[in-house]
């Protein structure tokens, strides 16, 4: 930072010369390829990391600041493609702080240089492309880029195209002249779209939104710009003549009344502590904004601070950027592998050089399908540029392109299993998914239900982890699922994985052997779980078995209404969607622990498939319930991933499709609360195939319950009551949680509303915890939700949080 108190100066040493000058001009190099050619090759992480290194030397040579260094300019320049336009005020950039102690030590000196305690704004930091609208008597005349601070780029043609920027200001007593800065951005849900119509098109695809934002505007053809669908946010004022706001909000509030796209997100506090709390907030809901924001900007409000700080031939002193940790990076695109998950789905993957983004480190990141490798244009071999986004899964934006290696290559969906080498054949509901149609006996399938089958959202057996499973069938003492609870101690002497290098039995063969006898009593709904049912995941599961009670009575439903496959149509397809993210989440989730240094998993193919936790868990060697627990975070919207799993994203696909009507005849499995026509379908397409009922009846046989004892009996304290859980409780995994409450007639659901009757909060709640509270729904901790379970909702109500405010903006 600029006033850091200047060291003895020394004579730069010849290394650090030349560093610096080596330096300089690949900064320079990159800020060119940024703003002239909006293509960067580097991540604005690593940028930024290449700037801090500069004003390093620099601080300790301060003879090598010159006025022309990277860190003394605003660094942009104007291309020839444009008009150059002369800015009526500089346009500046901001200093940057990186963590809470720069922060702080920013707000002390401004405190101090501005003679006493400030009033603060909180904006957000709009990453988009800056612009300066010029209007003279109200008309809008000119807009213009930032380019080096005084001179920009004449885009006027272009910025009027953008439905948000008015021509005219409302109001009667517009001002004599105005310079309006603002942040243009490209709205982060569309992205996907453009890069996808580009690549279509043959044309390159943009690394990032802001990328987007700046060559959509940048156009030679104002059409093109018109047709990208751009907006603004305004953050600030340049010259202006007949207005004097007194402080930045005041500013805000005229800029809005003239009809100017203003933020709603501002908010004034009054020292380090409102600072600290917006910066929080927006941590948490960095992704609840509709355009990206990679920190917040902190301003002194009153102009006449403002004034008295004045700025450097850079930024303003008054003013700073708090930057959130880079939640987008680019590292090499290795390999694009598939994996066949449980269901049969044949997924691709991309295998990464490992990379650390937002906190945990990434090296495999699924692609979902063919079409999504074609549409996001990535080739192996490419340097791309990764997002991970707070807990959302790391999602490969697309290639950089100017980086493309000349043995790059396209990848190709093989025709063939990689597990079994059965030829693939489209899956049934869905004209991008492909499946491995030996659902029987691919090894790779096989692996997955056994797996699937033992974690914490099905039948909960600790000892069965990822290799447990790969080793009882690859010794062939069970030939699939069906034999797994007739399993014998002689059986498993036959496999190495079971025996003690003295012969004699290892203690996990005896610890899976009593951990098959104790879930030989789980609840029905964890048995339904764990038959890998296409869309059955818990709260299917659970609405089944609170429906009918028993496995039998399943079955007979199923066989007495043969409904028409082709008919249904995922009416309830929306409420699978939200297995999609979970689903994927698994998927990252281990794709991140395999990268983070348990170098096996990467190497299993399982590694990045669907069930991925699975991943996770043999890496580390432990059951991979650690895996699952995560991922079940999220409560009962996630509840559905450990069944959707693979075929949660063709339910997303199915979303987009019409709903058929449904068909004639009164189909009472579908009619069932939670259950729907898909599912119902699913289920009567599981129980048609005969080595499907082999799997219940071998279970049966070797005495798995199959039946509930009807709680009906029991006293049903929550009846009629709906419960959100957030958070990591001490006591109950989520599906123990879910349990208590629905045996007392409960439900519980995944987001939170007016309706909802109590939060139970755990550790690390999301932003359900914030949503009660503004919603005023109670909100119990770990001991409230003891109280609601034994003493019943009345109690819990006087142990209850009610309530409060919400950090956000008010
Ligand atoms: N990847 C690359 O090769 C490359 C090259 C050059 C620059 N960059 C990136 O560009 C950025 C540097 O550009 P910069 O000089 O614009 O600095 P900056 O992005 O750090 O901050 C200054 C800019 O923030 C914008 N802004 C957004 N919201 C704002 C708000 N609420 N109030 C005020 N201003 C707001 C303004 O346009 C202002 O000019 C860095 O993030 C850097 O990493 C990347
Ligand atoms: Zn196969």
């Amino acid at each position: 930072m600029s006033d850091e108190p200047a060291p003895v100066v020394k004579d730069p040493t010849p290394q650090a010369s030349a560093r610096h000058a080596e330096l300089s001009d690949e900064l320079r190099g990159h800020q060119y390829r940024y703003y002239v050619l909006d293509s960067p090759t580097i991540s604005d992480a690593e940028f930024d990391k290449l700037l801090r290194e500069l004003e390093g030397i620099e601080a300790e040579f301060p003879g090598l600041r010159t006025p022309d260094s990277p860190t003394q300019n605003v660094g942009g320049t104007f291309s020839t493609l444009f008009t150059p336009v002369e800015h009526a005020e500089r346009m500046l950039s901001l200093d940057n702080v990186f963590d809470d102690a720069e922060l702080a030590g920013w707000v002390e000196r401004t405190v101090r240089d501005a003679g006493g305690p400030v009033e603060f704004i909180c904006e957000l930091k709009v990453d988009g492309l800056a612009i300066n609208l010029t209007y003279e008597k109200g008309r809008l005349v000119r807009g213009a880029t930032r380019g080096d601070g005084r001179t920009g780029e004449d885009v006027t043609s272009n910025v009027r195209t953008i439905r948000e920027i008015p021509e005219r200001l409302a109001g009667d007593d517009p001002p004599e002249l105005l310079e309006v800065r603002g942040e243009i951005y490209f709205p982060v849900s569309a992205f996907a779209d453009l890069n996808a119509s580009l690549v279509e098109q043959g044309k390159a695809p943009f690394a990032n939104p802001r990328n987007a934002a700046a060559g959509s505007l940048r156009q030679k053809d104002p059409r093109v710009t018109a047709s990208r669908g751009l907006r603004m946010v305004v953050h600030g004022i340049g010259a202006r003549a007949g207005f004097t706001p007194t402080s930045q909000s005041h500013a805000y509030e005229a800029l809005k009344a003239w009809g100017l796209p203003t933020s709603d997100r501002w908010k004034l506090v009054d020292g380090l502590p409102g600072v600290r709390d917006y910066i929080a907030y927006y941590g948490e809901h960095r992704h609840d904004v509709e355009h990206e924001i990679d920190g917040v900007v902190i301003k002194c409000d009153p102009v006449a601070i403002q004034g008295r700080l004045g700025s450097t031939s850079r930024a303003p002193r008054w003013a700073i950027a708090y930057k959130y940790p880079p939640e987008e990076v680019t590292t090499k695109l290795l390999d694009i592998q598939v994996n066949v998950g449980r269901t049969g789905r044949v997924t691709p993957f991309a295998v990464l050089e490992p990379v650390k983004v937002a906190g945990s480190t990434v090296g495999l990141a699924t692609l979902h399908n063919a079409r999504e490798v074609e549409r996001k244009g990535v080739w192996i071999g490419d340097t791309i540029v990764l997002r991970k986004a707070g807990d959302v899964i790391p999602e490969v934006l697309g290639p950089v392109i100017d980086l493309r290696p000349d043995d790059a290559r396209q990848f190709v969906m093989p025709t063939t299993c990689p597990a079994c080498g059965t030829e693939l054949a489209p899956a049934k509901e869905s004209d991008i998914d492909i499946r491995c149609p030996n659902t029987r006996s691919c090894p790779a399938q096989l692996r997955e239900r056994v797996f699937h089958l033992a974690g914490r959202g099905a039948f909960d057996i600790e000892v069965l982890g990822y290799k447990a499973a790969q080793a009882l069938l690859d010794s062939g003492v069970i030939s699939d699922e069906g034999d797994l609870f007739a399993l014998t101690e002689d059986q498993l002497r036959q496999s190495p994985f079971f025996v003690n290098q003295d012969g004699s039995l290892g203690s996990n063969a005896v610890k899976l052997l009593e951990n098959l006898q104790t879930v030989k009593d789980r609840p029905l709904w964890r048995v339904l779980v764990a038959l890998s049912i296409r869309h059955v995941g818990p709260t299917a599961a659970q609405a089944l078995a609170r429906q009918f009670g028993s496995m039998e009575a399943i079955e007979a439903i199923v066989a007495a209404t043969p409904g028409s496959v082709e008919e249904a149509v995922a009416v309830e397809a929306a409420a699978l969607d939200s297995s999609v993210a979970a689903t994927a989440t698994d998927v990252l989730r281990a794709g991140e622990s395999a990268a983070a240094g348990e170098g096996a998993a990467v190497g299993e193919s399982a590694a990045a498939g669907e069930d991925e936790v699975a991943g996770e868990g043999a890496a580390v060697g432990e059951s991979a319930a650690a895996g699952e627990d995560e991922v079940a975070g999220e409560g009962a919207a996630v509840g559905e991933s450990a069944a959707a799993g693979e075929d949660g994203v063709a339910g997303d696909d199915e979303a987009g499709r019409p709903a058929k009507k449904a068909k004639a005849e009164p189909d009472v499995l579908s009619t069932v609360e939670g259950v729907g026509p898909t599912i119902a379908d699913s289920l009567r397409e599981w129980f048609a195939v005969d080595w499907h009922r082999d799997i219940v009846r071998q279970w049966r046989e070797a005495g798995v319950k199959m039946a509930d004892e009807r709680v009906d009996e029991g006293p049903r304290p929550l009846e009629g009551m709906t419960l959100v859980v957030t958070g990591t409780l001490a006591t109950h995994s989520r599906d123990q949680a879910t349990e208590a409450v629905t045996s007392r007639g409960g439900k519980v659901s995944g987001s939170v509303s007016k309706k909802t009757a109590f939060v139970v909060v755990g550790d690390n709640p999301g932003s359900k915890y914030d949503k009660a509270l503004s919603l005023k729904v109670p909100v119990l901790d770990e001991a409230g939700f003891a109280v609601l379970l034994a003493d019943g909702p009345d109690a819990a109500r006087e142990v209850a949080e009610i309530g409060g405010d919400a950090t956000g903006k008010g």
